[in-house]
This record gives C-alpha cells, structure tokens and sequence, in this order.
C-alpha cells in the first residue's frame, strides 16, 4: 500500500489568524495539484510561535469547534484528502493545549495530539498545559502517530509509538535557525532507530526573534530521504510504501531483539 503526502511549508503572518487562515486555504488549494492523499500543516500556523504569542495565548485560543477546525474539516470534506492540521491553541476547559488533529477525508475527527514537551527555553510552558497522552491510530494510511516540534528531541515519545504500531508519524513544526542540523539529524535518527516513515512539515518565513528553515522531510524507515524542501514557502511531495517499513523490520529484527525486561524502570522517572 502506498500513498502521497503533501506537507505545506507555509510562511505565516505574525499574529493574524484570519490572514493565516485564507493563505493556508490558498496553499492547500496549490498542495491538490500533486493529487496527495494527506495534507500536512506545520506548528502554530493560526500565529506563529514566540514568546509574545505565548504571553497573550487566551486571545488566540480557540476550541475544538472553532474557526480552524471548521475550515480544516471543510477543506478535508471538500478535496477529499486527510489532514494532519498543524497545530493551534486549544482551549478544553481551564486549559489550552498545543493541539495536532488528524482528520478524515470526509472532514470527520479521527484523533487529536496534546504537545507533550513545551519549549520552556521560550516561555511556551507558560501558555500551555503538557498533553499526556501518546495514541497511535490504525487507518487506511496505516498506524500513525503525531509529534510537535520539540518532541522530535524525546526519544521516549517516538519509541512509545513504534512499540504501539506506527509505521508513520508526522511531525508539525516551528524549527528556527539555526538549527537544520539538529533537524534532520533527530528526524533521521527517529525514523532508522523506530524503522518508520517520518513525515515532518517545517513552516518557513519570520517570527519576532526567530527565522525559519523549512526543509520539510519525508524519510523512509531505513533512514533515506524520500523528499525534503528548501527554505521558501512550498509544498513538499512524498511518496510513502508502507511495505517498506515491513522490509525494513524483517531486515534488522530490532523489535523481537529489543530487551525491556533488562531496561530500567527508574530511568522513565529520572530528572536531573
Ligand atoms: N517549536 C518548538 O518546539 C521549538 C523547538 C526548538 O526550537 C528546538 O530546538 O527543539
């Protein structure tokens, strides 16, 4: 089985979700030209990511049945295509999280991703509560599971997922420069240590303080670079198999090798 992902590279205007909301609109419209089967849009795309979004996150939270979801579910029903919807402020009671969604083809909800590890080197625990839980979902694109920027440094995270059966996980991001490095090397490094596909959308454009690389990535679970993008607003186009993580499993038997029982339980629970 195999299928087309399309990750939008997006430059977003600073603090201007309505703005966001009909350049996003504009770019998926260009992303359905390559014909994908998913849709992928990075971190904060409703914002950008700065310190001084995080100071005012109540102005820009929204909830699950607000104007980003609306228009994200209209353009899924609409084309036909799942998304992987970025991330924006979602607001769910007294708290706000950092929220990934996956949405169906029919604009239906299939999951939601909580932003387990918040930037505290800028201020964004400040804004949001850490999510705490890590599903993975079976579909008709196989297992997937979804990380947000940051997280791609927690190996916990993408080994939780692999051990539950992902075979991709879509990444959504905010990576500044000038760390590309650190990129593509965590990315890679997740996708051979997990023998998954890793598909991860990188906004690019300014942000108060920071600039944004791009290079959105499609690696495939030997480590390979399926596709990767530049540093100016786009869309990048890969092709997932998904025998391939088969392949790949079968080759190198990590999982069957793997030795929980001689892992220590404490170090799940270590901080320094
Ligand atoms: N949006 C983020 O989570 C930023 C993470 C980051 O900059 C890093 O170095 O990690």
């Amino acid at each position: 089985m195999s299928f087309k992902v399309a990750a939008i590279q997006m430059d977003i205007a600073y603090k201007e979700p309505e703005r966001n909301h009909r350049h996003a609109g504009e770019l998926v419209e260009k992303a359905m030209q390559h014909k994908p089967n998913v849709i992928v849009l990075p971190e904060t795309w409703t914002t950008g990511y700065s310190e001084s979004v995080f100071h005012e996150i109540t102005r820009y939270a929204e909830m699950e049945s607000g104007p980003t979801m609306s228009v994200l579910r209209s353009w899924a029903a609409k084309y036909g295509v799942w998304f992987v919807s970025g991330s924006f402020p979602e607001v769910d009671g007294a708290n706000i999280y950092n929220t990934v969604f996956l949405i169906d083809p029919e604009g239906n909800i299939t999951g939601k991703y909580r932003k387990m590890h918040l930037y505290s080197a800028m201020d964004e625990h400040i804004a949001f509560t850490n999510g705490h839980e890590m599903p993975v979902w079976p579909t008709e694109l196989g297992t997937v599971g979804m990380m947000t920027c940051y997280d791609i440094r927690f190996v916990e995270l993408s080994r939780t997922y692999a051990v539950r059966g992902a075979e991709v996980i879509f990444v959504v991001s905010n990576f500044p420069n000038p760390k590309v490095n650190h990129w593509r090397t965590l990315l890679q490094a997740r996708a051979i240590e997990n023998q998954c596909y890793i598909v991860a959308c990188n906004r690019v454009g300014a942000a108060e303080n920071s600039t944004y690389f791009g290079h959105s990535l499609v690696i495939d679970p030997w480590g390979e670079i399926v596709a990767e993008g530049d540093d100016s607003e786009n869309v990048v186009t890969g092709i997932i198999d998904l025998s391939r993580v088969a392949d790949v499993r079968k080759k190198i038997p990590m999982y069957s090798d793997r030795q929980p029982q001689s892992y220590p339980r404490d170090i799940l629970l270590y901080r320094r």
